[in-house]
């Protein structure tokens, strides 16, 4: 715009010059005659019109400029009340797959990589931090996808992580833009050898109170009932206060208030299922219960619930080599708790530290035993979890559990992929355990259906 006035100024200096030549010829050449005086009048007039038109472009130009400059901050305000509405309100955005490119620069920074995909830092274009999910290889419809991400978008919880848009193409993934949590996952803040580091007893107390809540709320709190259906530590985010959040509700469900349970494929994590899911008779919020006891029993010892100590390999025979040894950390939650010694399960880590309260713990391992009961409706709901975390009732001794285990747990990775096309089969590892700390079973192979 400026070099386009500084070019029609000069193209007006240079034309004046040129009229005030050919006034000057003129009179050289036609002295004081009658052409003369035509050619002057007429030069005369041709210089005042390119000044007027000089005067008013300037004057249309910098309202021109004036204007633009109102419009853009006008705009801005907009765009920031928009985004603010947005944030307000709930309401998902639909995002151009070329925005979260931008914003993720490329999809350059890993978060971490799920079952279902891979997460990816970002930056929206009005400065919020995102977690940008590339779900691969979805089978449900467009439809069902928008209904459930709107479904999700319009529950408010401090410690829910709020999911601001998604994106979706006829072909290629689906994205789900989630707010950046700061501290990662809680996996990486319990186990060992993560990068996150280990959390207190304190912090731990809280994680399992805000988890609680954020689950009291799906289930006692919304219009339906929303099961998250996949409640594990990789779900739980941490904020900058340690406090969690729950996220990915990829595979959640919802249910009427009017129903007791829904039908659902066999999905979520291995070690987190409720045995009455992996049996098909339909889901319920008691099977977030019982991944959430399993979470809590995983935070209480800073170990995973089940844990490979070997593998058979002894024999030569097929059948044999695919015996597995696992230690069942539950069974030995229940047993230390039986005989009193529940220090002895708190991570060692922090129980050196010397600031874990023993009632505390008795507490929290009794509510988690009560979450993992085999029988849904010995389980509490999510109301009364919280309730008992926060000392409001107390918690009874938890009844004795036969600890069935599925044998999904056996099934190579490869073989996951037909989840829904096995039936799984029980096993029961009771008082015949040999020992605590080796308590071992064998799963054999999967029944098809
Ligand atoms: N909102 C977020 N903010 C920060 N980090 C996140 C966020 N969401 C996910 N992540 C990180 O990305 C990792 C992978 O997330 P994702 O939900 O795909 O994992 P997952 O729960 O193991 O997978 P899935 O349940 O889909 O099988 C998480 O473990 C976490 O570290």
């Amino acid at each position: 715009m400026m070099m386009e006035d500084k070019r029609a100024n000069l193209v007006a200096l240079f034309i004046i010059i040129l009229l005030i030549i050919v006034i000057i010829i003129a009179r050289l050449s036609l002295k004081l005659s009658n052409t003369f005086f035509l050619i002057f009048g007429a030069d005369i007039a041709a210089i005042v019109a390119v000044l007027a038109i000089i005067i008013i472009r300037r004057r249309f130009s910098s309202r021109k400029k004036q204007l633009e400059r109102q419009l853009d901050s006008q705009g801005r305000e907009l765009r920031i009340e928009y985004s603010f509405l947005r944030k307000v309100v709930g309401v998902p955005t639909k995002f151009r797959h070329r925005e979260l490119e931008i914003a993720t620069d490329g999809f350059r920074y890993l978060l971490g990589r799920g079952g279902s995909g891979s997460v990816y830092k970002g930056i929206l274009s009005d400065g919020t931090a995102v977690a940008v999910k590339r779900i691969d290889g979805e089978e449900r419809g467009e439809k069902a996808f928008k209904s459930e991400v709107t479904a999700i978008s319009s529950v408010q919880h401090v410690n829910l992580v709020r999911i601001l848009g998604y994106c979706i193409a006829s072909t290629g993934p689906r994205f789900l833009v989630y707010e950046f949590i700061h501290n990662g996952s809680l996996d990486k803040w319990i186990f060992r050898g993560r990068s996150g580091g280990c959390l207190s007893w304190e912090s731990r107390c809280r994680v399992a109170i805000d988890v609680a809540k954020a689950l009291s709320y799906l289930h006692h709190d919304c219009r339906s009932c929303i099961l998250h259906l996949d409640v594990k530590p990789e779900n739980i985010l941490i904020d900058e206060n340690y406090g969690a959040l729950v996220s990915d509700f990829g595979l959640s469900k919802l249910k009427g208030r009017e129903e007791s349970k829904v039908v659902t494929s066999i999905r979520g994590t291995k070690g987190y299922l409720a045995p009455e899911w992996l049996l098909e008779n339909g889901v319920s919020e008691k099977c977030d219960v019982y991944s959430y006891g399993m979470v809590v029993l995983e935070i209480i010892g800073g170990r995973r619930n089940i844990h490979v100590v070997d593998e058979s390999n002894n024999s030569t025979t097929d059948h044999t080599s695919k015996r597995k040894k696992f230690q069942f950390f539950p069974k030995i939650v229940l047993e230390k708790f039986r005989e009193g010694k529940v220090m002895e399960i708190v991570d060692e880590r922090i129980v050196d530290g010397g600031r874990v309260n023993e009632s505390e713990v008795m507490r929290m391992i009794g509510v988690a035993l009560w979450c993992i009961q085999e029988k849904p409706k010995l389980r509490p709901t999510m109301a009364q979890v919280v309730e008992m975390l926060q000392g409001r009732i107390q918690v009874e001794d938890p009844p004795n559990t036969q600890m069935l285990i599925v044998d999904l747990l056996s099934i190579d990775d490869d073989e996951n992929q037909n989840l829904q096309r096995v039936r799984p089969r029980f096993h029961q590892i009771g008082g015949d355990c040999p020992s605590t700390s080796s308590c071992s079973f064998a799963f054999s192979t999967i029944l098809p259906r």
